[in-house]
């Protein structure tokens, strides 16, 4: 059926060809004749192009037809691949008229170019769904320009890998990123932070140091939490940003800097600006280009290219098994991506632990496992699971002898990989009586 209409694709463009020269001859010999017209050369020349112009615009009716058949394939096929989205595309192509289904095609062209630029421009993050890739196209288009740029999301939705992108794909990109968390940093220290003070400016300041704003010069300052500044910090940042001269804490001289914001915040700054605990001066100055991350729950469909690509950082190119998927895909993440990481780097260890089943071990004799194993852990490892307990330790003792391997042997990032505090892995490390130090015997040879 295909083939049918592949060759009638193929052979309609030169049977209206072939009949056309055959209506040119009859039109400009035979219907002379016929109808007895005179022998005007100016008329017959009319004629001619009057025919050649018809079978022109035929002609092009039926490339058309060629064209538009491979662009429909190609947003069938971006449909498939999750570029487009199938229903806005479905609805459009039902519901529009020829010219408005035309002009949305062309859109739609341009916003999977721009797509593809952006995703090539920023390798590092990842994002597969439609909120996500707008924000990256109107990432890659700020990038180009020097504006400031305020960008707001929730904990943990990749402000500063954005903010951090920005700088790189921009013209700043030889120049320094610097970034400041201004909610972390006591409001007292934040402006010698931030600008820097001379020697003797306050007590403890027995040397002189540059702030973040000299240090960034020619480069991209990123203030983190900028919601949580104190005004007085406000308004040396707006007067900064003005003039583009800074004055170090102590200093009665001004310093010129040149240098890009891109702040971040998670909280309401138009609500704190009416609340007048954020001035409305600095917001306008730094909303510039405003770009709004999505909560990781509203774009699901990151998730698995997300999972796999953390798990590629971690060493492990095998993709995630399909059960774990489902259990990342119905979770809600109040932490963001940055909680979706800490998982999968977890769900590692537990696979780590799963692959090393107590017969694998003892074809392996120097495994750090097994020599690890010692015999409670054994014990726990080798039990016939007829019980929660024993079943629940034997997990447990795998975990902590797969993230010891992973971090050969050092207690606190084992902990922090399995989310326990180093405390309570030192006590399970007792219970179990696993050796520590061969992990670290076993790693250096
Ligand atoms: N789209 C993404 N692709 C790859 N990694 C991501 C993405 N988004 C976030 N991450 C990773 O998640 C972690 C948290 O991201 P980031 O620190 O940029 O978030 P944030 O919004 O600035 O957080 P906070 O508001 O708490 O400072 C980082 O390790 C970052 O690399």
């Amino acid at each position: 059926m295909t083939h049918v209409k592949m060759s009638a694709r193929v052979l309609v463009p030169f049977i209206v060809s072939g009949l056309s020269i055959f209506a040119v001859l009859v039109y400009a010999h035979v219907l002379p004749l016929l109808f007895d017209l005179p022998h005007d050369p100016e008329l017959r020349l009319f004629l001619l192009c009057l025919l050649v112009g018809s079978i022109t615009f035929l002609a092009s009716l039926f490339s058309l037809r060629w064209i538009t058949g491979p662009l429909f394939r190609f947003f069938r096929k971006a449909e498939d691949l999750g570029v487009l989205s199938a229903k806005q595309s479905a609805e459009e192509t039902h519901n529009k008229t020829d010219p408005e289904i035309w002009e949305s095609m062309l859109l739609q062209v341009t916003d999977i170019l721009s797509t593809l630029d952006a995703s090539t421009m920023f390798p590092e993050i990842i994002c597969q769904s439609r909120s996500m890739r707008e924000v990256l196209t109107q990432t890659a288009q700020v990038a180009r320009t020097d504006s400031s740029v305020l960008i707001t999301g929730e904990s943990g939705t990749g402000k500063e890998l954005i903010a951090s992108g920005i700088h790189k794909c921009s013209a700043r990109a030889k120049g320094p990123f610097l970034a400041i968390n201004c909610a972390a940093i006591p409001s007292q220290l934040l402006e010698s932070e931030l600008f820097g003070y001379e020697r003797g400016a306050f007590t403890g300041a027995s040397s002189a140091k540059p702030g973040k704003f000299e240090l960034a010069n020619n480069g991209t300052l990123f203030l983190d939490e900028i919601g949580d500044m104190p005004l007085e910090t406000q308004a040396k940042i707006l007067r900064t940003l003005e003039t583009g001269e800074i004055s170090r804490l102590g200093s009665t001289s001004t310093r010129h800097c040149d240098v890009r914001i891109i702040s971040a915040t998670n909280a309401d700054l138009p609500k704190k600006v009416e609340e007048k605990t954020f001035r409305e001066d600095l917001f306008h100055r730094l909303n510039v280009f405003p770009l709004a991350l999505p909560p990781l729950r509203q774009r699901k469909e990151d998730i698995p290219a997300l999972v796999d690509h953390f798990r590629k950082k971690l060493g492990h190119e095998s993709p995630c098994p399909p059960e774990m998927l489902q259990i990342f895909l119905a979770q809600d993440w109040p932490g963001n991506v940055r909680e979706l990481k800490n998982h999968v780097e977890r769900s590692l260890v537990l696979e780590d632990a799963q692959r090393l089943t107590p017969r694998h071990e003892e074809h392996v004799p120097n495994s750090p496992v097994q020599e690890s194993t010692a015999p409670r852990a054994e014990q726990a490892s080798e039990l016939e699971h007829n019980d929660l307990d024993s079943s629940l330790a034997a997990i447990e003792c795998k975990m902590i002898c797969a993230a010891l391997k992973r971090t050969e042997g050092v207690q606190n990032s084992a902990a922090e990989l399995l989310g326990i505090k180093p405390r309570s892995l030192w006590h399970r490390i007792k219970k179990y009586e696993i050796d520590v130090n061969k992990y670290k015997i076993a790693q250096h040879h």
